[in-house]
């Protein structure tokens, strides 16, 4: 069994009298320590994806397994300690608090998570080890992000979810940014999961699953991804 696997997976919401359908009959599988893109137009129900992955949502029908266990059908106390223990998220407006400071952002992960690593080593490895006393004010986006991928790292999880990391930078940040989760995602051995629009992106994961109107139109796995230096947006 894979490390992650989706299976016949829906999302339905109800809004008023009509029926949401944001994901539908969705199956793929995730290996350990890969790197995965969910790849689509606005709408595809992408973020929908994520976020049941990462345990914010659940399916209305269908089967999510992580590490053996089907988490669609943990409770919410069960699923509050998976999101904890397992999942770090990075989100495309970095979602830092503004009167707190880059090192205390990051040690946030350690007031709520069994195994946190240092946050100071956390910030040295995403290369602010300088601008630990910086509020998210004094920093550029492409730093502030890098103070959350350090943030999602100190939990010490075993999945990194990024929901369009680079959306809100330009491209050689982007590219920064992209290269630092993948790189520090490998050396720690994490499974990481991106969700972007921006078809480049896409050439260097190992599985691309690409979404169209809550469905997979194509699911792309490549041996050799593209470094991502050599890819421009
Ligand atoms: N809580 C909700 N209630 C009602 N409809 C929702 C909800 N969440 C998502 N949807 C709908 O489900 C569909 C998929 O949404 P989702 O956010 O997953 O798409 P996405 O591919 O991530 O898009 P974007 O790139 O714009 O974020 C959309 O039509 C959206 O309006």
């Amino acid at each position: 069994m894979s490390f992650i696997q989706f299976e016949g997976v829906e999302r339905e919401y109800i809004v008023g009298d009509s029926v949401i359908k944001a994901v539908k009959e969705v199956s793929f599988s995730l290996e350990d320590k890969s790197f995965n893109v969910v790849l689509g137009q606005s709408g595809a129900g992408k973020t929908t994806v994520l976020n049941m992955l990462g345990g914010m949502d659940s399916p209305t029908k269908g089967a999510i397994t992580v590490n053996g266990e089907d988490i669609s059908k943990l409770g919410t106390r069960e699923l509050t300690t998976y999101r904890r223990d397992k999942i770090g998220f990075v989100f495309q407006f970095y979602n830092l608090v503004p009167n707190l400071t880059a090192l205390e952002n990051v040690q946030l992960a350690e007031e709520i998570c069994k195994n946190p690593l240092d946050a100071a080593e956390m910030l040295e490895r995403v290369g602010l080890g300088d601008r630990k006393n910086n509020f998210p004010g004094q920093m550029s986006g492409g730093e502030q992000q890098r103070v959350s991928i350090a943030r999602a790292l100190a939990k010490n999880p075993q999945i990194l979810l990024c929901d369009e990391p680079t959306g809100a930078l330009d491209s050689g940040t982007g590219r920064i940014v992209l290269k630092l989760i993948r790189d520090i995602a490998r050396d720690m051995g994490k499974t990481v999961v991106v969700v972007t629009h921006n078809a480049p992106i896409a050439e260097m994961a190992d599985t691309v699953i690409h979404m169209r109107d809550g469905q997979i139109s194509e699911i792309r796995h490549t041996e050799h991804p593209r470094p991502v230096e050599e890819i421009v947006w």
